[in-house]
């Protein structure tokens, strides 16, 4: 009988270890310095080719993408937890893309769409080139055997997602993620990626303006070690954390990848851009997601009303992210919700869909209202309230074709990087055709950058990998302190964000903010972690992630401020108009080597669709 492996066996070939980075020792070790086209690794530091951080959706097509371009070359995906537990999993309601144009559905109205939801801060060359690469997508992630729910003809099926004008995400399910997920991972496995797990980027190093690598720490073990590459990819998803319960995002959404660039003096492009998504649920802030009103679910306040008439008459429930979250928060502070303050919550009512069609097409949902509510929504209505949901802003990427950072052999990916593709709004399902759409252009021209280019001189990469080892025995050696003060802090930070930073914004309260924000900074500053071991040291993890956090709130803060206009996600009721004269311009901020922050503006591209005020 021939071997036969399982899947498990063949994901646990391809996880290695660091020291499989460096010389040849044997076994996977071998095989990998042989198909690695590196220079004789003289500095002794680990090495590849392609580095690639995160194994999310953008960062498993990028992987893919740069062992088809070169597969002479070594790509290594490190994540700091498993890509099952990635946002992409989570995603439930389906991903956009035109792949059916009998209705009069194409690339362009998708674009349009895109350009709108986005209230007109999208590039919209990037827009236009998006939605047609989305398109491909789809096809190439039916082709690789992606379990699409299917039509009575047996195509892919989709639904309507909030802010298009016709029927374009198409759905596997209410899973769409965790499928998408499965099958990407599987492609990846299949192409000869290999993966770093429970793997830790805590920093990047950029010398002379060109990426040289990243500091990675073993979480199992607590190394922490260089690794020089001659092209890294920044897929680490988005920084929604920063409103820590009240998001839908799962714990990785620290803000890493941002957080490393800003410390590296690149820029952080529109932070200010945080989505709020209508429908969390009460505990716990996870999702009910947008395909419960795509398949016709109502939102009702405590009067009974269908109250998006208010608001949106022509769309209702399906009105873009941004407004209908604004419109149940309205609902609540106008005395129409149930309950009272971060408590109260309005009902997003499924039941007269039937059994049989939530079971088939929203069984996650129902689940999850088991899980969290403790009710079943076949039966009666579920409480929900709005949830911080996507990073809009993101790593700044200077074009849609190479998704290039301005330092060159850096790339970036997914809802990590911005290059402008969802402006102030992202549209429902557009999120999963970024992540695979710009995931794979990273993925081939950080290939085609590593095949021609050196390793860089790995100085800097050395003395950062020391400032990070002393960093783990100052915070941690001194058997004092109290890991309590961190997870309160982190609290209080999510808190003071989320009312301040929120869905509704005024000069007063982001200014009130920044005061906080100096305060919990010091208070970070003086934290100290009483273990010293460094084997699975998750609360020194959670301590970076956290430093990352107040970071990515500090560059959000400057944005929001700035931005005296109300655009998209960004509403405030102290300029409630758009102001397309001062502010159709994106949002750069950097930081310099003291920690301050500045910010600088850079034009939106302009083209065929006309800026006009958004209606629905
Ligand atoms: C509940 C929910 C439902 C959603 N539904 C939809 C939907 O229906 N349609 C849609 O289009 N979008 C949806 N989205 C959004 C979409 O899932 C994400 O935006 C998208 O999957 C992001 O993919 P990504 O690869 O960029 O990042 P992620 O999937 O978030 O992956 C990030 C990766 O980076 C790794 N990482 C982060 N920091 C580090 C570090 N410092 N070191 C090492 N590794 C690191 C993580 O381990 C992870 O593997 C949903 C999101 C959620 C949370």
């Amino acid at each position: 009988m021939s071997e036969q492996f399982t899947r498990r066996e063949f994901l646990q070939s391809a996880c290695i270890t660091m020291g499989a980075l460096a010389v040849s020792t044997g076994g996977v070790e071998q095989a990998f310095a042989a198909t690695s086209t590196s220079t004789p690794n003289t500095s002794g530091m680990p090495t590849c080719d392609v580095l690639i951080i995160g194994s999310g959706a953008a960062g498993l097509r990028a992987a893919v993408a740069a062992r088809k371009k070169n597969p002479n070359l070594s790509v290594v995906v490190v994540s700091k937890v498993m890509p099952t537990r990635s946002a992409t999993t989570m995603a439930e309601g389906g991903i956009n893309g035109v792949i059916d144009f009998s209705e009069g559905d194409s690339f362009e109205l998708h674009a349009k769409d895109t350009v709108k939801g986005g209230d007109f801060l999208v590039d919209q060359d990037t827009a236009l080139k998006f939605a047609t690469y989305a398109g491909a997508a789809i096809h190439e992630l039916d082709y690789l055997g992606m379990p699409f729910s299917r039509n009575a003809k047996g195509e892919v099926n989709k639904r309507y997602a909030g802010g298009a004008s016709k029927i374009r995400c198409n759905f596997a399910s209410d899973k769409t993620g965790h499928i998408l997920t499965h099958t990407c991972l599987d492609d990846a496995l299949k192409n000869g990626v290999k993966f770093l797990m429970d793997h830790h980027m805590l920093d990047l190093s950029i010398e002379d303006g060109h990426c040289e690598g990243v500091v990675l720490r073993n979480i199992r073990t607590g190394d922490i070690a260089p690794v020089r590459a001659k092209s890294v990819v920044l897929a680490t998803g988005g920084y929604t954390r920063v409103f820590w319960n009240r998001t839908s995002t799962p714990y990785i959404a620290t803000g890493d990848g941002a957080a490393a660039v800003l410390r590296a003096g690149l820029a952080f492009k529109d932070p200010e851009m945080l989505q709020f998504h209508p429908t969390g649920v009460c505990h716990g802030g996870t999702l009910i997601t947008e395909a419960a009103r795509g398949e016709g679910g109502i939102l009702l306040n405590n009067l009974g009303e269908r109250f998006m008439k208010r608001y949106v008459p022509n769309k209702m429930e399906l009105a873009p992210r941004d407004i209908v979250a604004r419109s149940i928060e309205t609902e609540i502070r106008e005395g129409r919700a149930f309950g009272h303050d971060m408590e109260a919550y309005v009902l997003l009512d499924v039941t007269h869909l039937g059994k049989e069609k939530i079971m088939r097409d929203l069984p996650q949902i129902r689940h999850i209202g088991m899980l969290f509510e403790n009710m079943d929504l076949v039966e009666k209505p579920i409480a929900i309230r709005p949830t911080a949901h996507y990073s809009m802003g993101g790593i700044h990427v200077t074009s849609i074709d190479t998704m290039a950072t301005p330092a060159p052999g850096l790339f970036a990916a997914g809802e990590a990087s911005c290059v402008s593709i969802h402006g102030a709004n992202r549209l429902g399902g557009n999120s999963l055709c970024d992540a695979t759409v710009t995931g794979r252009i990273a993925g081939i021209n950080a290939a085609e950058y590593a095949a021609k280019a050196d390793f860089g001189k790995g100085k800097r990469l050395n003395d950062l990998t020391l400032k990070w080892t002393s960093h783990f025995k100052e915070i941690t050696s001194s058997g004092k302190g109290n890991d309590n003060d961190m997870y309160a802090l982190r609290e209080e930070m999510g808190a003071a964000n989320w009312y301040n930073m929120g869905i509704f914004r005024t000069e007063s309260k982001l200014l009130a903010l920044a005061d906080k924000h100096a305060e919990f900074q010091a208070r970070y500053e003086a934290i100290r972690i009483p273990n010293a071991n460094p084997v699975f040291n998750t609360a020194y993890t959670e301590y970076v992630e956290l430093g990352n956090l107040l970071l990515a709130s500090r560059a959000a803060l400057m944005g929001a401020t700035a931005r005296k206009e109300s655009r998209g996600s960004h509403f405030r009721e102290d300029y409630l108009k758009r102001d397309d004269a001062n502010f159709l311009k994106h949002s750069m901020v950097t930081m310099d080597e003291s920690g301050k922050m500045h910010l600088d503006w850079k034009d939106v591209v302009v083209g065929q669709f006309k800026i006009e005020e958004r209606k629905y």
